[in-house]
Formats: C-alpha cells, structure tokens, sequence
C-alpha cells in the first residue's frame, strides 16, 4: 500500500485483497458468531484527516458496463469490499475475466475486465442490492440458467419487480412466488428487449439493472416507471451518466421513462470516486465529538448522493470548507462541549441510505426532527426504520418510526449493546453513538466489509487525537 505525501502522517491500514474479503465476510454474514466491539469513546475534539476507498455504486456499475463493453476496460482505484467482491465472483461464474492488476490506489489493486461469452451459472446476491438487482439481468444475455440467491436477510428484500421484469422481457423464471430470492432464470442467449412497465418504487435499483443491460437488448429498451414514487433519483443519474461515459445515450423523453437504443458500450479506463456515503459517519463525527474532520479526494463534480451532506450537515449546525478536493467539516465543540446538534426536518428520498448516520446523529439534536421520504429503507439490508428505533431506543432514546420516515426525539443517552442486523450502516451508527456515550457495543462490526472493510482502522484514525488540541473534561451527556 502506498500513500501519498499529503498523507504521510496518516498509519498505515492492512490491504484486503478482494478474494479474502468474501471469505472473511462469509461466514459473519451467513451465521457465524463475531465478537461485540466496544465503541471507541472520543476524549476531545476530532482533528482527522482521512480518505476514503471507492464508492460500492460506482465500482458496481462500472464492473458490470465493463463486462458488457465491446473490448477489455481498467477500473482504477476501485472499492474492494463485499460487495464489489460477490459482483466479480458473479461476473466471472458468467463467464467474465476480472483479474487484479496494479495500481496506485491505497486500498488495493486495480481491475481488468475482459467481456467473454456470457454462459448461465450462479450468482451469490450476498446482501447486495447492486449485485441482487443488476447481474440477473446479465445473465438474461446468457446462454442456460442461472440461480440466484443471497444471505438469509437478503431472501426478504424486495425482488420481485426484477423477477417481472425479466419474464416481462421474455426470459423464463422458475420461482416460488414470494417475489423474492431464491430464484433461476432461463436465460437464451439474448434479450428482445422493447416496452416495458415496471414499479420501482421498493428500489431504483431495479431501474439501473435493466438500464446497464438495455443496450445490448436487440431491440433496446423502452421502460416506464409505473409506481407513485422513486426513490433514490441521484442512483439512477449515476447510471446514466455511467452509460454516457461509454457513449450510450440514455432519451428521458418524460419522468419516468427511459430509453435505450440498441447499441455497443464502449470499453473505457475509469478512475473510482471515493465513497461520499461511507464519508457519512466520518463526517458526522465532527458534530459529536467537536472539530474537525477532513476527507480528500472529495470530487469536485459528482452524481454520488453522499455529495449531499456537505448541505445536509450544515442545517445541523457543522461548517463546510472546502479547497479543492479536500473537504473539512467543522463541528464546533461538538455535543458535550454543549452545543447540541441542531433539530432538523429533512426528506431523504433521495439519499435513504444516508439516513442511519443522520437519524443517530438527530439523537443528540436540541429538539426533534423528522426525517421522511425512506420507507423503502424497510427493504434495505434490514428494516432500517425499524433497526434505528429499536437500537436508539436501547440506549435510552425515542425513536417514532411511521409509514414512511422516523420522528427522533432526543433524550439523554446511556451505554448498552446495539445490534447491526448484519447491516454496515447499522454498524457504523453505533460506532457512531459510541464515540459520545460511553460503552456502547456493536455485535458484528465485521459486516462493514459489505462496503468498507477498513471500517474500524478508519474509525481509530479518526480519533488519532492531534497533541496539540486543548484537551477538555467529559461532561456527563
Ligand atoms: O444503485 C445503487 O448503487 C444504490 C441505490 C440505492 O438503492 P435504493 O434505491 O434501493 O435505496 C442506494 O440506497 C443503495 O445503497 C445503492
Ligand atoms: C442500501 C444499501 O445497499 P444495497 O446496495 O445493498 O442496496 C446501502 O449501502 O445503504
């Protein structure tokens, strides 16, 4: 691993290469009993400078546009986590060839993709949405079956719309009927494609899975979103300008409906943005424990959703700097320096998986807050709503969850276990909490390797104190 001088202060973290992290995060996520963290508590103000590994939906996308290219690409700096690890185990069981090379990046290896002729097999969704709802509409190109299937939570999240979409285009599906995993499709080799009505109201996942495949349908694609609501726009503008970057043109002639000419995806060389949603908790940290973190690499143009908290953050009292590519959230003296985080109401349909951090955050507020817009968050890695009520609660919060959002009502907080169902963000929400109320522990802090394995060296980076910052007594929260 190699760091730049920028950040030679910074230590060094441990390189998971992509192959172990499937293996290592295996068995947490299928059953196997990890060890509870304690949180690390923060004894004064944060003077942190950190970067971030790859985004999942960038790395996703692009190893899935690099499968279906008309020549070998080189996604650099991508994320190797769990997830972009079960998308490569999938693509290369389709027949792909994905091998590391290297690069410069800090957090492992680049990546050459080599499109093959593309062969049934069988696809582990792991709990990965991008992997759940993009590659079965791969291997609908393929020739023979594939079965899909996942991790016990990830049998739950919503995949029916995937399940019609593919018989909708003509592909049979053997199935049980519940809409979700497990299921096989029969794919022939090729796909029509033409009109198609879809409700992608659980997910704009299942837009992205069919928009990626689209050009290469012989007849390309017309697809109309038919639900009352879409969640998470930023995603679906992601992976549009994914395909343009590729020189596919994707018409949006209304909301709602895409169209996708028949045509080649271009092979391309394409650098990976940090993650800005895993920049979430970092960021939010600044607020809770007071001064200040700073994340590089932030780029200066983005369709990542995660770009939305150096907006979002400021209506709960942080300040932005930026310059250039580095960007410094300032948090004040932070909660128990006794300026509380400020009381917001916040629609987060477009950024639902911002929300854990936020919602933990709003938990420390001066007032309540209602964040609304995410009941689709019920079909992420677990029931987010649910999962933020009960493990904010545990801690001696309040937390109303309704239809489509969560009422947070502040109340002096205590340590005890919080639960991560399995969910990164879940995890990092109690690592969050615990850096201001002492001993809170978090039983699987290991299935942060669904998106960022570097989770808890990252996080002790964080609370590298700088010697020189005044050092300030605790105060009972
Ligand atoms: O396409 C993507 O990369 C994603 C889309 C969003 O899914 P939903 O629309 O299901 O929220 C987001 O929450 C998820 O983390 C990643
Ligand atoms: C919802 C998320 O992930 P997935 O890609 O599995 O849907 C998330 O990362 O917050």
């Amino acid at each position: 691993m190699r760091y730049s001088e920028r950040d030679a202060l910074i230590p060094e973290v441990p390189v998971p290469s992509a192959d172990p992290v499937l293996e290592a995060t295996h068995s947490r996520a299928t059953g196997g009993a990890p060890a509870a963290w304690t949180a690390p508590l923060a004894t004064g103000p944060l003077s942190a400078r950190l970067t971030l590994p790859g985004s999942k939906s960038l790395t996703n996308r692009e190893l899935v546009l690099a499968a279906l290219a008309d020549g070998p690409s080189t996604l650099r700096r991508p994320l190797h986590s769990r997830d972009s690890a079960l998308m490569i185990e999938g693509l290369r069981n389709l027949g792909v060839g994905i091998e590391e090379i290297p690069g410069d990046g800090e957090f492992g290896p680049d990546l050459r993709v080599t499109p093959g002729e593309l062969h049934g097999s069988s696809i582990d969704g792991g709990l990965a949405g991008t992997v759940m709802r993009f590659l079965p509409i791969v291997a609908a190109l393929a020739l023979g079956p594939t079965s899909v299937d996942g991790d016990p939570y990830a049998r739950k999240r919503p995949m029916a719309t995937t399940i019609e979409a593919l018989r909708g285009l003509g592909i049979e599906v053997s199935d049980d009927g519940r809409g979700t995993m497990p299921f096989t499709l029969h794919g022939t080799g090729e796909v029509a494609g033409g009109e198609l009505a879809i409700d992608a109201s659980a997910s704009s996942q299942f837009v992205s899975g069919l928009l990626l495949a689209a050009p290469r349908f012989r007849n390309g694609l017309t697809l109309r979103h038919t639900g009352e609501r879409l969640p998470s726009l930023p995603h679906i503008r992601m992976t549009i300008e994914c395909l343009a970057a590729r020189g596919v043109r994707v018409e949006e002639p209304e909301p709602g409906v895409w169209v996708v000419a028949p045509q080649p995806i271009r092979a391309l060389d394409v650098q990976i943005e940090p993650d800005l949603s895993n920049a979430g908790p970092f960021l939010a940290a600044a607020l809770l424990a007071g001064g200040t973190v700073t994340v590089g690499g932030w780029p200066t143009e983005t369709t990542q959703v995660g770009d939305e908290l150096l907006r979002i953050l400021p209506r709960l009292g942080a300040t932005v700097t930026r310059d250039g590519e580095r960007v410094t959230i300032d948090g004040g003296v932070g909660v128990r320096g006794g300026a509380p985080v400020r009381a917001v109401d916040l629609d987060l349909a477009i950024g639902g998986e911002l929300a854990p951090p936020i919602a933990t955050l709003l938990a420390f507020a001066d007032g309540t807050s209602r964040i609304t817009g995410i009941g689709h968050l019920r079909g992420h890695e677990t029931d987010r709503l649910a999962a933020l009520a009960t493990e904010i609660g545990r801690l001696g919060g309040e937390v109303v969850e309704f239809d489509d959002g969560l009422e947070i009502r502040p109340r002096p907080l205590h340590g005890g276990a919080w639960e991560a169902y399995a969910d990164h963000r879940m995890a990092t929400a109690g690592a969050l909490a615990g850096l201001v109320v002492p001993e809170v522990t978090v039983d699987d802090i290991g299935c942060t390797a669904k998106t960022l394995p570097e989770f808890p060296e990252l996080w002790d980076r964080l609370l590298d104190r700088d010697p020189h910052a005044t050092r300030w007594e605790s105060l009972p929260l």
